[in-house]
């Protein structure tokens, strides 16, 4: 097929991205009546240059405060000279920039990802309502290619979106994702603009690169709409991944509770279903593994009864099954619960005399919290020959414990309440007689509601 293309044009770029503005501004107001802030993602680099310039030129008619940052990864030896270079691209326009040093830590995934990651936590730490990346079509069309090769499902073709929620009160926009890099190129030629290049984006031992320079050319050089074509299959993808996700959470709503998912509850609905609703819980619940792993808990999951056991932990989570039900954990449970317990309840801060700071407790991923304990009471993990009188009778730990449905991974960093030596109570499964009826009316309403319910405020 002969390519035939049509010169890109610059001017008109500029009005797209008014555009693109005007169809989000009116609805996202800045805290508190502020103007909104935009940050612009600045590596220095062609593309966030040309956003950046881009963006000076057409914010003007917008209510917004226009800044910038920049992330230094430390990874390349050119990276001072490109701190300096934004330095100086933002003293010239008077732009307020903010570098962040990051530091990488472990690559199991590979130092891009560990460097994607850095740069987000620094983006996330912005004082701005608003990230602006200059991802555009070239990029998309790399990125949707690169999920397909690999075999990844319809999220993995869907590729960025042009806007999404970083975290609570910062969006993340894409405003270039409809433009290719040539008419990026040409604004920054129109402009005399100038940029760094990042050697790295010539190494072919990066598969993306080698799409990027080897074999995207090839197939635009046969297929000249390819670029266009790969994001609009990201598009479709995107909307059809909502609606598996409408599906999913539809499917989900009797099948879920408390966080336990019964897929036993799920039978009624056809097999392909069923594994849309389970990794769409799983994706909810922080548990995301590859196309392998995820087959291998699907078998699992379908010879699921009520004694099975299950353990299947990916990136700090673990999907486990008690009773024929399913929960994810963090994937160390004993590290994390007793190191809280552990901790010295002398040297924490006392607000009302005689009281000390212990932990809410919760099994649940990010579930810790602060609370109040009362004088003379700790906290502890059971210890052999525990045992509470419950109405009467003298009931062991792990009889509680199976009584309350508290799966046997989760008994050993459960935490127990005790005084003067004296077991009181287990998290969130009994109380001993001990704890009469005037204890609660005294001092254990301020404990054991706090403890075992989660109300934080300490007594004053
Ligand atoms: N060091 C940096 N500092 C600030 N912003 C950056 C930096 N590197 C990249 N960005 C922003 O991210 C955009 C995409 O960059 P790049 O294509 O290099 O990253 P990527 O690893 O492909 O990102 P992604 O994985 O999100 O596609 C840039 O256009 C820029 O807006």
């Amino acid at each position: 097929m002969a390519s035939s293309r049509k010169k890109p044009s610059p001017d008109a770029l500029a009005g797209r991205l008014a555009d693109w503005l005007r169809r989000r501004l009116p609805d996202s107001a800045g805290a508190h009546g502020q103007p909104l802030r935009l940050c612009v993602a600045l590596s220095g680099g062609l593309d966030s240059i040309v956003l950046l310039d881009l963006l000076q030129c057409v914010v003007t008619d917008f209510p917004v405060h226009l800044c910038a940052v920049h992330v230094h990864h430390g990874l390349q030896a050119q990276a001072d000279e490109w701190v300096a270079f934004v330095r100086e691209v933002c003293a010239a326009r008077s732009i307020a920039l903010q570098i962040e040093y990051a530091r990488i830590g472990e690559a199991p995934s590979g130092i891009e990802a560990a460097a994607r990651a850095a740069r987000y936590e620094a983006f996330c730490r912005q004082p701005a309502d608003v990230i602006l990346l200059a991802h555009h079509r070239n990029d998309q069309a790399e990125t949707v290619l690169h999920h397909a090769l690999r075999g990844n499902g319809l999220a993995g073709l869907a590729a960025m979106p042009a806007e999404r929620a970083l975290q609570p009160g910062l969006q993340l926009w894409r405003p270039l994702l409809d433009e290719s890099r040539s008419t990026l190129l040409a604004w920054a030629q129109q402009r005399r603009l100038a940029w760094v290049e990042d050697p790295s984006n010539t190494d072919q031992r990066y598969t993306r690169n080698l799409l990027r320079q080897r074999i995207l050319p090839e197939l635009e050089h046969h297929f000249p709409a390819t670029g266009r074509a790969l994001a609009r299959l990201a598009q479709h993808a995107a909307e059809a991944n909502g609606l598996l996700a409408e599906l999913a959470r539809d499917d989900l709503r009797l099948a879920v509770t408390e966080g336990w998912l019964a897929p036993q509850a799920l039978m009624h609905v056809s097999s392909a279903r069923q594994r849309n609703a389970l990794r769409y819980w799983l994706r909810e619940e922080g548990w995301q593994a590859d196309a392998a792993v995820f087959e291998s808990l699907w078998v699992s999951v379908q010879s699921l009864d009520y004694e099975s056991d299950l353990a299947v932990s990916v990136a700090g989570y673990c999907v486990r099954a008690y009773r024929g039900r399913l929960c994810v954990t963090p994937a160390e449970l004993r590290s994390g619960a007793p190191a809280l317990l552990d901790m010295p309840q002398a040297d924490v801060c006392q607000f009302a005399p005689g009281w000390s700071l212990g932990v809410r407790w919760d099994w649940r991923p990010g579930g810790i919290a602060p609370c109040w304990l009362a004088p003379g009471t700790s906290l502890r993990v059971r210890r052999p020959g525990d045992q509470l009188r419950v109405r009467g009778m003298r009931r062991e730990f792990k009889q509680l414990c199976q009584q309350a449905g508290i799966p046997s991974w989760l008994r050993d960093c459960l935490p127990v309440l005790e005084c003067d030596g004296q077991l009181l109570a287990i998290a969130g499964v009994a109380v001993d007689d001990a704890v009469s009826a005037r204890e609660l009316a005294g001092w254990w309403p301020e404990i054991v509601p706090v403890w075992l319910s989660g109300k934080e405020k300490p007594p004053v």
